[in-house]
């Protein structure tokens, strides 16, 4: 027997589970119970399935299906036999599923029983040898092969180094890179989350996020499991089902639009709220009147959090008043262990640190930090500086009390006629005009400029702002430069799941404007 520690991030998840295995673990909206025992044999069960299939260390299984228990379960189950779970998101049609399972080469991909047949033969193509479904289909469900295996599992031993995890990017900014995530990355970032956030036993975590993407299954999931917390389990958000179930829980893990959604919602009050302790936002940023809204009509002051695929959790704003405030429009600080800095490229000359409140580029190093992009060695290449620092594509600062507000990403920044322009700066001004509900502003091509700004603006309900007006108003008050040439007023902004604007979209639909 070895007498290092069982490097396996699953080991950690296990001994935090509660004294009592026969407490409820996970509840969902539709009236299931799943108590801890069930957890512990249900993903024993699927990881001794998996150890039967003469999978190699290291094999990935791909999964693509709706958010369930059953899904969390082959989570656990994976990391458990020590394996590499790779989630991907279910808006994926098969052309996108054709780049990941060929770029990923999955040995197991589990889809939904609806998909079965394209998934099957885009998976055959790449040489998976394994393809099953969740839901009921015509070869018998994963969890129904499951039921004729033992119960008992040792759990596989994994060193720091070896890989738990790839989460494939958002897309935001351009074709997703698979972040390859160690069981260091994982477990590290756990266990600041297992005390930052005053997590304890007695929790319970309303989960109503997609567990595709590194909040809901990493963050949220992570911080629950190890706390021994409940989880309240919502397949799909339903902004009045959840505000209806707010009493029974004290923790809300949620993004930007969810909080929107829920603002819209005459049933949401102080008193919903009153058994709430905590209401966490992250993976896009949150409006500052989202945050005055909701600190108005519920109490509660959003912790805005910040982090990526590539590094999980960064930076977080503070939990109790000893360490600080919570301000809105900031991600706060750098969580334990994180290292963050802003860098200043100039050109012909070497980086620098940017001084306090200096817009840069944001670099990061720490446990947490990925391991590089799955397949991509030139690509992992560039995002790393000489010295080991991650180069996040966000734009941001650091002020003199050391909070962190992002301003925009390196992508989006708009290089107008040797000018830089930062999109967040613009769109700030817009979104406090009257009328205005939100905006996004793209650099498109231009023959005289290189580039130049386009805004496209979404209004209040019932309000319809001008665009030639608000035009006007930006010219009163920003350098000529910064004044995008053409704003359009618009029903809503493209977004992903996660509710992040898809300003790739955005750039493409106007990329002809002016040339
Ligand atoms: N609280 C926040 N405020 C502002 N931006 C945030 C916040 N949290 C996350 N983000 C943004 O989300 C990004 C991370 O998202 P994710 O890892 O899902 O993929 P992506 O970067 O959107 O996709 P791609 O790299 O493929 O373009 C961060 O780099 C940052 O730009």
């Amino acid at each position: 027997m070895s007498s290092t520690p069982n490097a396996n991030l699953f080991a950690a998840l296990r001994a935090a589970f509660p004294h009592d295995l026969d407490e409820i673990a996970v509840e969902t909206d539709d009236g299931l119970a799943y108590s801890w025992r069930d957890l512990e044999r249900a993903s024993a069960m699927i990881a001794n399935l998996l150890g039967s299939l003469g999978l190699k260390p290291g094999a990935r299984v791909a999964v693509q299906v709706e958010k369930s228990v059953e899904a969390m379960l082959l989570y656990l189950a994976t990391l458990r036999a020590g394996y590499v779970f790779l989630p991907l998101n279910t808006a994926y049609q098969r052309a996108e599923m054709e780049y990941f399972i060929g770029n990923a080469e999955p040995e197991v991909v589990v889809c939904t029983s609806a998909n079965l047949d394209w998934v099957e033969r885009i998976a055959k193509a790449a040489g998976t040898r394994w393809v099953f479904t969740l839901d009921e289909n015509r070869t018998g469900t994963l969890l129904g092969h499951a039921a004729t295996c033992s119960a008992e599992h040792e759990i596989v031993r994994k060193a720091d180094d070896d890989l738990a995890a790839i989460l494939y990017t958002s897309g935001t900014t351009g074709r997703s890179k698979g972040a390859m995530l160690s069981h260091r990355n994982l477990r590290s970032n756990a266990e600041v989350l297992k005390t930052y956030w005053g997590w304890t036993h007695g929790d319970v975590l309303l989960h109503a996020l997609p567990i595709f993407h590194v909040h809901g299954l990493f963050v949220a999931i992570h911080g629950a499991l190890l706390n021994g917390s409940k989880m309240l389990w919502f397949g799909k958000f339903d902004p009045k089902r959840v505000i209806a179930k707010l009493p029974e829980a004290t923790v809300f893990m949620g993004v930007p639009t969810l909080y929107v959604r829920m603002l819209a919602e005459p049933t949401l009050s102080l008193a919903a709220c009153d058994n709430m302790r905590l209401f966490i936002s992250g993976s896009a940023p949150l409006l500052i009147e989202t945050f005055n809204d909701w600190q108005t009509r519920t109490g509660h002051t959003i912790l805005e959090r910040y982090g990526m695929s590539e590094t999980i959790m960064l930076t977080s704003n503070p939990y109790t008043s000893v360490q600080g405030a919570r301000r809105g429009g900031t991600v706060g600080f750098p969580l334990p262990g994180v290292k963050l800095r802003v860098r200043a490229y100039e050109d012909g000359k070497p980086p620098r640190d940017c001084e306090r409140d200096e817009i840069g580029n944001i670099e990061v190093a720490g446990p947490n930090v990925f391991a590089g992009y799955w397949r991509m060695p030139e690509k992992t290449k560039e995002e790393f500086t000489p010295d080991g620092f991650f180069k996040t594509g966000d734009v941001g600062k650091v002020d003199t009390l050391g909070y962190v507000t992002i301003v925009g990403r390196s992508k989006d920044l708009i290089i107008s006629g040797g000018y830089n322009v930062y999109p967040a700066e613009i769109e700030g001004y817009i979104n406090e005009m009257p009328g205005v509900a939100e905006s996004a502003v793209v650099g498109v091509p231009h023959p005289d400029f290189g580039e130049v700004g386009v805004a496209v603006v979404v209004g209040k309900p019932g309000a319809s702002p001008d665009a030639d007006a608000i035009v006007a108003e930006l010219k009163a008050k920003l350098a000529n430069f910064k004044i995008p040439k053409r704003c359009f007023v618009v029903d809503e902004l493209p977004r992903n799941q996660m509710g992040k604007v898809q300003k790739a979209l955005l750039r493409d639909q106007h990329k002809a404007l002016f040339i």
